[in-house]
This record gives C-alpha cells, sequence and structure tokens, in this order.
C-alpha cells in the first residue's frame, strides 16, 4: 500500500460591515454614498443598479448626485418583487457588470432599492470573479429594518424561497428614511411584518410601540416626528427602526453564518416560505411572515406556552397594523406540513421551530405533531373568518 498523504489548511475570516444612517444621502453635499468604507472613493465606473419604482421617484436626484459629484457611473434598472427574486435577473447584473467594467475591489457596485433588488445584486456580487464589495441602499421599510443587517442573499428558484445563496455581506449599508415617504401603505405594513415579529421574538417595548403607534408610522410613512410624541429626545419612528435593526444585528452577529440552526430569527419563516411560494404574487414576504408568527402562537396556545389573552393581543396588534392573520393557504394542512418538511430539511433533520413563550420570549421545540398543526390550520380558519368580524379564538375550540 502506497502512504497516503494528507493535508489540513486552517484559516479565519474577520467580518466587518457597516449600517449607517444617512440622512439626505441624494444631497449632492452629502459624500456617505460615494465613500468606500475606511473613507476612500471608489475608482473605475460604478454600476448603480435601482429598482424600477425607485428610477421612477428618485432616478433625476440620483442622476445629478452622481453627476454633480463628477463620478462615473453607468446604470442598470431592475423591477422590485417577489417573482423577480430570479436567476434571470442575477445574470442580468453579471453581464452588466462585465460590460461596465467592474474592477475586483475598487469600484463597487451599488444598489438602490428594496430587498428584491438587494438580494439580486448581493448574489450577482458574490459570484462575479467569486465575489466583489457592493454597497446596499435600502428604499422599502422591510429592506430598512431587515435586509440592512444581513449578511446574505438569496433568490427563489424551483418553486422554494431563496433556494440559492450566499453569504457575502456588503461592506457598507446607508439608510435614509426619507425614501420610504413614497413607499405604499400595503409594503409599510409588508415592512412592520418583520417588526412584528422581531418584537415577538425579544423586545416586548417594541411590541408596546406597534401596539400604541404602529398604524399611525403607517399613516405618517415614518415622517412625522411628532408622531406618536413621547416627550422624549428621538421620535418614537427613531426608537422602532433603531429597536428593530439592534434587536436584529444583535442576532445575528454571534451566528453569522449560520452554523447554529437554533434561529429565533427564523420566527414566522418556518410554514410560510412554501405558502408564500404557492400563493405568489398574492401575499407579500412580510405578510407571509406576520401569518406565520400567528401560526406559530396558535401552536404556542394550544400548549400552553402562552395564555389566551397573550394570542389575542398578538393577533389584535396584526390586524391593528392592517396585517391580515390568516390566508387559505395556511389551513391547507397538506400544504403547511409539506412547507415544515422542506423547513426541516433547511435546518439539518430538526425542526427547530422558534415558539413563543410570552411576548418578547422564545423557546425552540422539535417535537411539534401532525395533530398540532391540524389543529393550527383549524385555527387559522377560524381567524379567515374573523378577518369578516368575529374574534380570534383559541385553536381546538370549535374543532
Ligand atoms: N438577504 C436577506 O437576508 C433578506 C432579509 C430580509 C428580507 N429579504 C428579502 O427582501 C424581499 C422583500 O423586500 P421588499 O419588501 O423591499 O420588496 P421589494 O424589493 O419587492 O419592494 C417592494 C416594492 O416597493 C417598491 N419600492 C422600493 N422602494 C420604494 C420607494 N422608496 N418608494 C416607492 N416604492 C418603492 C419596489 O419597486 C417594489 O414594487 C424578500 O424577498 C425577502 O426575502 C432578504
Ligand atoms: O426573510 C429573510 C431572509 O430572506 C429574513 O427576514 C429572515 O430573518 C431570515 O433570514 C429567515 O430566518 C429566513 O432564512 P432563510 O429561510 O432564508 O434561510
Ligand atoms: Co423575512
Amino acid at each position: 500500500m502506497p502512504r497516503q498523504q494528507s493535508w489540513k489548511i486552517q484559516a479565519e475570516l474577520p467580518v466587518e460591515y457597516e449600517i449607517i444612517e444617512s440622512h439626505g444621502l441624494l444631497d449632492p453635499d452629502n459624500p456617505d454614498l460615494l465613500r468606500l468604507p475606511g473613507g476612500r472613493r471608489g475608482t473605475g465606473t460604478r454600476l448603480v443598479v435601482l429598482d424600477h419604482s425607485v428610477d421612477e421617484l428618485y432616478g433625476a436626484e440620483i442622476r445629478s448626485y452622481f453627476s454633480k459629484n463628477k463620478v462615473v457611473v453607468d446604470y442598470l434598472t431592475l423591477p422590485g418583487s417577489e417573482e423577480n427574486k430570479s436567476i434571470e435577473r442575477v445574470l442580468e447584473v453579471v453581464n452588466k457588470l462585465n460590460e461596465v467594467g467592474t474592477n475586483r475591489l475598487s469600484s463597487p457596485p451599488i444598489v438602490i432599492g428594496g430587498g428584491v433588488v438587494a438580494d439580486v445584486v448581493g448574489l450577482a456580487a458574490s459570484l462575479y470573479r467569486r465575489g466583489i464589495p457592493f454597497v446596499r441602499v435600502p428604499t422599502t421599510l422591510l429592506g430598512q429594518v431587515d435586509v440592512s443587517v444581513a449578511a446574505k442573499s438569496g433568490i427563489n428558484y424551483g418553486g422554494y424561497r431563496n433556494r440559492l445563496g450566499a453569504y457575502t455581506p456588503p461592506p457598507r449599508t446607508l439608510i435614509d428614511r426619507r425614501f420610504l415617504a413614497t413607499v405604499p401603505d400595503r409594503q409599510l405594513r409588508n415592512g412592520m411584518g418583520e417588526i412584528f415579529k422581531m418584537a415577538l421574538i425579544k423586545d416586548l417595548r417594541l411590541f408596546e410601540l406597534l401596539e400604541e403607534y404602529g398604524a399611525e408610522l403607517i399613516e405618517t410613512r415614518f415622517q412625522d416626528p411628532r408622531a406618536g410624541s413621547t416627550g422624549l429626545p428621538g421620535t418614537v419612528a427613531d426608537e422602532v427602526i433603531g429597536r428593530a435593526i439592534a434587536g436584529m444585528a444583535e442576532e445575528l452577529q454571534p451566528n453569522l453564518w449560520e452554523k447554529d440552526l437554533q434561529r429565533s430569527v427564523d420566527y414566522g419563516h418556518s410554514f410560510s416560505p412554501l405558502v408564500e411560494m404557492r400563493a405568489l404574487p398574492e401575499l407579500l414576504h412580510g405578510e407571509a411572515v406576520a401569518m406565520d408568527c400567528i401560526f406559530s402562537a396558535l401552536i404556542a396556545a394550544d400548549r400552553g406556552l402562552i395564555d389566551d389573552a397573550q394570542l389575542e393581543r398578538i393577533i389584535a396588534v396584526a390586524r391593528r397594523m392592517g396585517l391580515e392573520p390568516s390566508h387559505p393557504l395556511f389551513c391547507d394542512v397538506a400544504l403547511v406540513l409539506d412547507g415544515l418538511a422542506d423547513t426541516v430539511r433547511h435546518r439539518d433533520g430538526r425542526q427547530n421551530l422558534p415558539m413563543l413563550t410570552g411576548i418578547g420570549q422564545v423557546c425552540f421545540l422539535n417535537d411539534v405533531t401532525e395533530n398540532e398543526i391540524e389543529r393550527a390550520c383549524a385555527g387559522m380558519g377560524g381567524l379567515l373568518d374573523a378577518n369578516a368580524g368575529r374574534p380570534g379564538q383559541r385553536i381546538g375550540s370549535d374543532l
């Protein structure tokens, strides 16, 4: 037998990326969009990818910003919405990077738009030359409170959410809340779906803020400093956005590469991914997440982990923010079980289901049964009726 040799390579990859609020981002005197982390300016032609609505609403301002700053820029406009989180759109970005002649490090593309274009460009950047930096400017509420913190990007493929993706955080994400002034109501409610998740898993104060001011924040598009004024420094809008981002950052940082598949931020993302894909284009991501939060809360209440009053309070807050608690596809036991089976594969063979033990607290379950799922589906049926005026009721009570 010839001797067999072996080698082992070990390396560490320190990662640092920043999420910065920058008011008046498109003011030509504001240098934030031009700087790379470390303060340098980029070189070469910069590709700026714009969400189509952003181009319509802010395209002239964006073009004037770069031309006043004498930056050589080329533009690509892509559509938002979930159906466009596709491999075709990723390749469109790759082709444009080739055309523009993007440098390996010094001319990072800039993406300005919602979570969909951020994910598409994020994946393209992580594949291009095996990974180039990019700059992310989220312009939706969901983008600013959730995508802004993310290290990963993903696209939908084969009927599954985020089936293809990568972990390549952009060195810099810039948030200007002024973009929210033009975001349609439904999209703002959609963003509230992810804030609702964050409040439920770890932040009672955030939940109380949503309870009291959520509807008003949507109405005023997070723009009015007087909305929900508590007389404290900073506005309620600042506090809600700040707490959501800080909560997400605190959860992601210690487990950025998701080696631990017990993740509380997966709350709201256990049963919904397949339902959301099947419902396309009817349900938006944050809407499906909010429904999954309630589906999971029904299981928790059925087990006695939370009480009926807490369950009703959770459903009432969702409704107050204009988020429907249920959808007929959440009553389809076979579909929900199929979705859970895929989630179990995603969590490497375990359910790891984040489950509320109170508002702002979670535990993880690995023994949720088909019977419990059936009862939760029936409970979602009860909430469909409730959409027409009946108050939510504990699952199992009308079986
Ligand atoms: N990478 C991650 O870890 C991560 C984290 C959270 C969410 N996401 C993804 O984000 C996606 C959802 O993002 P989204 O809710 O922003 O959806 P989206 O990107 O489809 O944007 C929603 C709509 O708002 C429009 N829009 C964007 N900015 C606007 C503005 N300022 N004014 C008016 N209209 C504007 C878009 O054109 C689109 O029609 C989901 O696919 C989700 O998976 C990814
Ligand atoms: O929707 C997303 C990511 O697309 C985020 O809101 C969310 O917090 C998490 O990343 C979820 O835990 C979902 O993760 P995954 O199913 O995409 O792996
Ligand atoms: Co999500």
